[in-house]
Parts: structure tokens; sequence; C-alpha cells
């Protein structure tokens, strides 16, 4: 679906991704999350075409983002602002749907657009910010496209309507052997329909996988404080969190866990998710947490 080769963008001097190296399978739904700043953005509208890179390269759906009507008409794509006409009406972007695409399906848009409440007479000026997102994420689902480029889609949603939004999203991958990617700052949401995640930070791909491949290959280890230079070859210290006599470290050991005298736990996304983004932020702090080197980047 996806495949970028040291994909580097800045702005100016200011690096918002660098060099990335990415393989998205077909199929999914993909989570891209990290913080503020962190090239999400910057990634997704480099998938869509609306930007190119600075330096790498960059295949969505086999070919260079945007590079013919053909390949436009693959991928549907709704910006962090959930841009729409605001002197149409929702049936007037149903229309302006149906002559800009080749798939559109407008019993999919009509049945959309009734479900989520909205008239078809209503002027996109005056809806609400959610019903805003709701008209431009119709819009773009039913163009039918092959992959669906969201940017923070349910940001602006009530948490019903992002939970019917998210199931949705679900059954038309499904259905279609579509992909979805995603960018979201609601964890839950990720790991609730997400099958893929792709962790930013710092400009950077921090992690990258299929989640059941993630959570299997990171570790919750209870070590004593004293003990912590006895860590097994092989695995890599993600977060280290200190208690009074021991300390809870996060582990990734992708071949398996090599075995250790002490308790361990499974992880949780949002735990491995902010092990990563804690150690993006302050790189040395894990290295510092263990003192015998086994800290591997
Ligand atoms: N058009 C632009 N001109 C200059 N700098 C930009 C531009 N767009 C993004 N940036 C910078 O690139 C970096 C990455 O921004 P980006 O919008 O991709 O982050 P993000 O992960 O989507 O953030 P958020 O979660 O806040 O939406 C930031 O430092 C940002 O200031």
């Amino acid at each position: 679906m996806l495949h970028a080769e040291h994909l580097t963008k800045r702005y100016g001097r200011r690096p918002a991704l660098t060099d990335c190296t990415l393989t998205i399978p077909a199929g999914r739904v993909i989570g891209l999350v990290g913080p503020n700043g962190a090239g999400k953005s910057t990634l997704l509208q480099l998938a869509c075409g609306l930007i190119t890179p600075t330096s790498g390269t960059l295949e969505v759906l086999g070919s260079r983002p945007a590079s013919t009507a053909a390949h436009l008409a693959r991928v549907g794509f709704v910006a962090q602002d959930t841009p729409v006409y605001a002197s149409f009406t929702v049936a007037d972007h149903l229309r302006m749907g149906a002559r800009l695409n080749p798939s559109w399906d407008q019993a999919l848009a009509e049945r959309r657009i009734a479900q989520v409440g909205l008239q078809p007479a209503q002027r996109a000026g005056r809806l609400s910010g959610g019903q805003r997102a709701q008209l431009a994420l119709t819009v773009a689902a039913a163009k039918r496209p092959e992959l669906l480029i969201l940017d923070e889609p349910a940001a602006a949603l009530d948490p019903l309507a992002r939970d019917g939004f998210m199931r949705n999203l679900r059954e038309f991958v499904a259905e279609l052997g579509a992909s979805a990617v995603l960018s979201s700052h609601l964890l839950d949401d990720v790991e609730r329909v997400c099958d893929h995640l792709v962790v930013l930070s710092g400009s950077r791909v921090q992690v990258a996988g299929d989640v059941p491949d993630l959570l299997a290959g990171h570790h919750r280890l209870l070590v004593p404080r004293d003990q912590l230079d006895r860590l097994p070859a092989g695995v890599e210290v993600i977060h280290v969190e200190h208690a009074d006599r021991d300390s809870r470290v996060l582990v990734r050991a992708e071949g398996g866990l090599p075995p250790t005298p002490w308790p361990t736990e499974p992880v949780r996304l949002e735990e491995m998710v902010l092990g990563y983004l804690t150690r993006a932020a302050d790189p040395t702090a894990a290295r510092a947490a263990v003192p015998a080197g086994e800290v591997r980047r």
C-alpha cells in the first residue's frame, strides 16, 4: 500500500520527516500516532501527493502519489480541518462528488448522510464542526477509494458518532478490501480499529508493524533495581520506570523473550506507544536507567 525509502521532508530548515523507511501492507487499517508536530500530517500529505519529498522516495499503491488522474481516483483524503465548501449544500457536495469521481457510490453517500442526520438542503457553512467532518468523510468514502487517508478524522466527532464512524471504517475496509490510514491522538480508537501501527516522533519513525506482532514482541519485566545490569542480551530497553526496589522495564524482544528470572507482564498497546514516545522525547533516559549497556536503539 505504501513504501517509503529514506523519505525526508523539510520546510526550509525545519525537518518534518527525517529518513523514514517504511513498508505498509494493503488491506489494513493503519494508525499513525505521535505527539503534536511529529510529522503525521506531513506523511499523509506526501502520501496523497499534496506536497513532494525533499529527498527519498515514496510509492503509494505502486506509483508516485498523484502521478496520474487514474491514480488520484484510487485515493481518498480528508485533511485535518475537514474542508467543505461553505456556500454549497450537502446535496451540492454529493453532486460535485459524482461529477469528479469515476467510481462514485451515490447510494452509499445518501445512506451515510441520512445515518448521520444531515439534511440535503443544509448549507455546509452552517454545519457544526462535527457535521462538517461527517460530510467530508462521506464524500471521501463515497469515492470508493482503494486507500482512504484520514488526518485526525474523529477529532471533531461526539463519542457516539466517533464509535459509529470507527465501526463503519472497519466495515468499509473489509467490504472493499481497501486500506485506510488515519492519524489520531486517541489511542483507544487506534487500539480498537487499527491492525497496523506507525509511531512517529521528532520527525522519525520510532516503531511500525502489525499490532499483534508488536504486542507479541514487547514485554514488561519487573526487575529488582540492583539487577538491572543483568538484562539479557538481545532485548532492547524502551522505557524504565523505577519504584522503591523494583523497576518496570519495557523491552522489545522480537525473536522472543530469552528466559529471565523475573516476572513478566504482557504490554498494552497504549503503554507501548507511550514508552516509545517517552524515549523519543528523552533518548538518554532509558540508556541512563540501565547501567550495563544492554540498551540498544
Ligand atoms: N507548511 C508548513 N510550513 C512550515 N513548517 C511546517 C508546515 N507544515 C508543518 N510544518 C512543521 O513540520 C513539523 C511537522 O508538522 P506536522 O503538521 O506534520 O505534525 P503533526 O504530527 O501532524 O502534528 P499535529 O498532531 O499537531 O497535527 C512541525 O514542526 C511543523 O511546525
